[in-house]
């Protein structure tokens, strides 16, 4: 504690309450910088004060500053007289007096220590100020040599070379102007308003003067007195003001007190002069507003110091604009969609005959059980056609449900779907599917208003609904997608579908996939865009990763980037990755401090039973916490899987994965797995697919993009300009002492056996307990549990469960290691 105190910062000490020495050094070397600026300041001020008087005699004498016999004239002696003769005659003139300042301004600083981006913008425009003033005052008061020195004078020649008078003029009044508004922050209107209050007053005082004129009765006394200026009536009407307001003073003395007992003044000019009484007429809350005025622009000045850090962000802003995250890859280019086939260029054709056909034999089918129908009406999407049927009063909608497979056998069609009723209309919906379905083309997805116009942060143009309207769902808000389907119905199309819109949409800073392929094939297109749009672990050489063991150190590096990630939004003090980026953009939060940019990051896993298969837990857990976690520091899943069984889709994932898209499965059973109720096995394949994100579920045919699509997009990007590399995760140190490690015998620990007995009496398998029992440390009962796994003696780790024991009693326990010497 102690040392971190000493080593702490200026800036911390103060906080601290406790002033170290050191800081108060720097206290007095500042103090005693400011006293002798202020000395010097002094000096400057009275030898350019007495130079106007003394400068013309003075001059002829300080060209003998050596000699001693040389007397001088200005109160700060040959000092005096050569820096003003250097700084006004030779340098400014009058305008060095702001040198002065300058000196005063600095003195200040190392006295009380305020911001030196103050400081440093008063200094600039002051001596902005002496350079713009020194050339007014050489361009109009060219009769006193000293008035703009020799500097304002020679760069008034130099000007009216090349400008002549009238330019010279200009510039010289473009400056003053420049810095009144900027400096002084006199706004423009103030120029104008000057002008308009000087009219509104004048006219003011004109209009009461009559006002008085008007109401006052005329006494005798008075007439008599108007009466000795009748020529004066005829002149201007504010000497008629003044001849009327004589009487108000002089009429009751206490009035007039009274009136004016906050200016002195004007009580003693009130009989002298006319003109000064003008401020007993206009009310007082002009002058009041007259001082506001003066005020306005002292707090002005002042007024600079809210918070630091919010000052230095928005002054970050002005300077460098807010940060921009694509700045490295500006060039950047997005793929168009030309790159894109359009599969379905006559669009959907609506056979009218089929409509028809199938809208009798429903409303047939519907009659035969004695179900009448008010009204049917059809919508037809690119592969089904929807027939909404409002039935007549009194028709219970179980029974419809009940009659799915005879509507289905009639109309000799697979995947009718019943819906019952259509959520939010109250209508009975018959799917049944085109004869001749339609594909949809990404093409048509990308180009729709509706994916372009598209205001979120991961959009996802799915496909079409049945309504024909482009589906477009934000990855960001689901916040994790189960993609499930019997093989050959479309997931791998679906999956490309998903990554093209991204692909779109964002740039390579804003989003980075970590793809996972077991089948090895589907995904390797995107290896060209590694360096654009992919996420690796450091020291690997492919970003997509093929092999199931890497998958482990990659789920559970995720984890540790989502760790990171929270520590920094906690830092940051905002609750999504949204709001941080925002601030880092604004520039609110230190680079220096750890803070970056960061992208999403969407993992794709593309056959996950393989990987459950295979690695069961060591995948579930990490899979299990991102997908609880993940989705407030924009890490967003989707998992895709050709066996949705119960044993794959377990019920942590399904609990955590609410967006689901199911495609067609060949059993109800499959289908309530991913779906929750039964439709995924209705479906006709082809990416006719089933969207829920928890309650309604949704039709779509899904967008088709074929592979030499995707393959033409992954090259158009990865011919660009790319990162250095592909985005780095941290790196996981796997603890390869799992399952299959192998650890020799005579490198056990020496409290091995005890341990062992330990675990197989307690029948538990935790190092904790070892921790309790043999008053080891944690590292080393972790190494033991470790060695009693590679021996056999307990299971795998399961999270947060204690490990199985796989030795019953302390017998079996000897005869463990009976056998065990023996072999060896
Ligand atoms: N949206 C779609 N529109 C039209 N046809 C599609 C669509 N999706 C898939 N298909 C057709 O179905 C075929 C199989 O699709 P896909 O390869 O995506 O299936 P899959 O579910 O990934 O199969 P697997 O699990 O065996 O890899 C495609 O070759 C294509 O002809």
């Amino acid at each position: 504690m102690a040392s971190s105190t000493k080593k702490s910062t200026p800036n911390n000490a103060p906080k601290t309450g406790k002033t170290p020495q050191k800081v108060t050094n720097g206290k007095r070397i500042m103090f005693i910088m400011a006293t002798l600026l202020l000395f010097f300041g002094f000096i400057l001020l009275f030898s350019f004060i007495s130079y106007f008087t003394t400068g013309n005699y003075d001059q002829s004498v300080v060209e003998l500053l050596n000699d001693r016999e040389a007397v001088v004239d200005n109160w700060v002696g040959k000092l005096g007289a050569y820096l003003a003769n250097f700084f006004i005659f030779e340098g400014f003139g009058i305008a060095s007096f702001l040198f002065v300042k300058i000196v005063f301004t600095l003195a200040l600083y190392f006295a009380f220590t305020f911001s030196a981006v103050k400081l440093r913008k008063m200094i600039f425009w002051d001596l902005f100020a002496i350079l713009v003033f020194s050339v007014a005052l050489g361009h109009f008061g060219t009769d006193y040599a000293y008035s703009g020195g020799t500097v304002g004078y020679e760069m008034n020649q130099y000007l009216q070379d090349y400008l002549g008078q009238f330019g010279t003029m200009l510039v010289v009044i473009f400056g003053i102007l420049f810095y009144l508004i900027f400096r002084i922050k006199m706004a423009p209107e103030l120029f104008t308003n000057v002008l308009k209050n000087t009219k509104d007053k004048i006219t003011d005082n004109l209009s009461k003067a009559e006002d008085i004129i008007k109401n006052q009765p005329v006494k005798e006394t008075e007439k008599a007195a108007v009466g000795v200026l009748p020529s004066q009536e005829e002149k201007k009407m504010t000497e008629q003001s003044l001849t009327d307001r004589k009487p108000v003073i002089t009429e009751p003395k206490p009035t007039a007190e009274k009136n004016t007992s906050d200016f002195s003044i004007v009580d003693k000019a009130a009989p002298v002069t006319n003109f000064d009484l003008t401020p007993v007429i206009t009310p007082k809350e002009n002058s009041s507003s007259k001082a506001a005025h003066n005020d306005d622009f002292i707090i002005e000045t002042f007024e600079e110091e809210p918070t630091i850090e919010e000052n230095l962000a928005a002054k970050l802003v002005e300077d460098f604009g807010e940060f921009d995250p694509t700045l490295e890859l500006s060039h950047y280019q997005f793929p168009s969609a030309d790159l894109l086939t359009d599969h379905n260029t006559g669009g959907i054709t609506i056979n009218q005959a089929e409509l028809e056909e199938n809208k009798n034999r429903i409303v047939d089918t519907l009659n035969n059980y004695k179900i009448g129908i008010a009204q049917i009406k059809a919508t037809v999407g690119p592969t089904v056609t929807l027939y909404e049927i409002v039935p007549d009063a009194g028709i219970r909608i179980s029974k419809i449900k009940s009659l799915e497979d005879d509507i289905a056998l009639s109309l000799a069609a697979l995947g009718i779907r019943i819906i019952a009723p259509i959520p939010g209309k109250g209508t009975i919906g018959i799917e049944v599917p085109n004869t001749k379905p339609s594909a949809v083309s990404m093409k048509s997805l990308i180009t729709s208003p509706k994916f372009q116009n598209a205001e979120m942060e991961l959009p996802i143009a799915l496909g079409k609904t049945i309504s024909n309207e482009t589906f477009v769902v934000d990855l960001a808000k689901m916040p994790h997608l189960l993609m499930a389907g019997a093989t050959g119905q479309g997931k791998s199309v679906g999956l490309n579908a998903v990554l093209t819109s991204l692909l779109y949409k964002k740039h390579p800073a804003e989003v980075k996939f970590v793809l996972v392929d077991p089948k090895k094939v589907e995904l390797t297109l995107f290896n060209k865009i590694e360096r654009h749009y992919l996420a690796k672990l450091p020291d690997t050489e492919d970003a997509i990763i093929t092999d199931n063991t890497k998958v482990i150190n990659t789920l559970n590096s995720l984890c540790i980037e989502m760790d990171n990630r929270y520590s920094l939004l906690k830092d940051a003090m905002v609750r999504n990755i949204k709001e941080y980026n925002e601030k880092f953009k604004q520039r609110k939060l230190n680079p220096e401090n750890g803070h970056r940019f960061l992208p999403y990051i969407v993992l794709v896993v593309d056959e996950f039973a393989d990987l459950i298969m295979t690695a069961g837990k060591e995948v579930e857990t990490p899979i299990a916490r991102l997908a609880q976690l993940a989705r407030a520091i924009g890490i967003h899943l989707i998992i895709a899987t050709q066996r949705p069984s119960v044993n794959v889709i377990t019920g942590i994932i399904k609990a955590n994965f609410p967006a689901r898209i199911a495609f067609r499965v060949s059993s109800k059973i499959d289908s309530r797995t991913i779906l929750d109720g039964p439709g995924a096995d209705q479906l006709i394949g082809r990416g006719d697919l089933l969207y829920t994100q928890g309650n309604d579920t949704i039709r779509v045919q899904c967008g088709f993009v074929d592979t030499p699509e995707v393959e033409k997009i992954t090259e158009f990007i990865g011919s660009q300009k790319a990162y250095a590399d592909a985005y780095l995760l941290p790196e996981y140190v796997g603890e390869e002492t799992g399952t299959s490690l192998d650890i020799d015998i005579s490198e056990r620990d020496s409290m091995f056996r005890e341990a062992a007995e330990i675990i197989v009496t307690a029948q538990q398998g935790s190092a904790s307990l070892l921790q309790r029992k043999l008053k080891l440390g944690y590292n080393r009962a972790g190494r033991i549990i470790d060695q009693l796994e590679a021996a056999g003696i307990v299971g795998p780790f399961e999270g947060s469960k204690a490990r199985s024991v796989n030795i019953p009693d302390l017998a079996s326990l000897d005869q463990f290691f009976n056998n065990e010497q023996n072999f060896d």
